[in-house]
């Protein structure tokens, strides 16, 4: 799948994964809305979890081989930031394995959103080699490694937030 971010540069660049994955030619930024292709996005904020059921199918447009993400600061990503053309998607239980958040459900960064949306569609390969470039990458992996087997098996969204809930009654 293509992968596309919105781009909105308030956040740290150094520690930026987008750039990184836009630098190694893994992803490309766009710093305006209009100019950011519709796809199916991945916003923490809609309603319908990702499922295999949004695996682009042939005849689909091309709107759903992309995802897109959109890349800010957690404190800036609110509701109406996501004002992207396309499909929303959040992404059920998972927890980030990156050193900023480490351990924090839900709140992933770029390319383990990416990785995460990847795996539950059917793309793992695609998933491990973005994250292989990437020194705590392995880690996202292994802490998520059980329930992106389970989420990737599912039919469709409704399987998946079962699925999720098995998780967060353990919390
Ligand atoms: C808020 S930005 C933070 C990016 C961080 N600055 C970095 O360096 O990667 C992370 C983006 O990943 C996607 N994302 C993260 N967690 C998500 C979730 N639970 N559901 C859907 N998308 C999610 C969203 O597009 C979100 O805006």
């Amino acid at each position: 799948m293509e992968l596309h971010v919105r781009y909105e540069g308030d956040d740290d660049p150094d520690k930026c994964s987008a750039r990184k994955l836009a630098r190694m030619d893994e992803a490309e930024l766009h710093r305006a809305t209009r100019s950011t292709p519709p796809g199916i996005v991945l916003n923490p904020f809609a309603e319908q979890a990702l499922s295999p059921a949004d695996r682009p199918t042939p005849g689909d447009g091309a709107r759903h081989s992309r995802l897109v993400a959109l890349d800010c600061s957690w404190e800036t990503a609110e509701r109406e930031a996501f004002d992207l053309e396309g499909v929303h998607r959040s992404l059920p239980f998972l927890v980030a394995g990156n050193p900023v958040n480490y351990g924090t459900a839900f709140q992933l960064n770029t390319v383990e959103a990416f990785a995460g949306a990847l795996a539950i569609l059917g793309e793992r390969d695609h998933a491990e080699r973005l994250l292989s470039t990437f020194s705590w990458g392995h880690t996202f992996l292994e802490l998520n490694e059980e329930p992106l087997e389970r989420y990737a098996n599912c039919e469709d969204s409704s399987d998946v937030i079962d699925v999720q809930d098995d998780y967060l009654a353990e919390e």
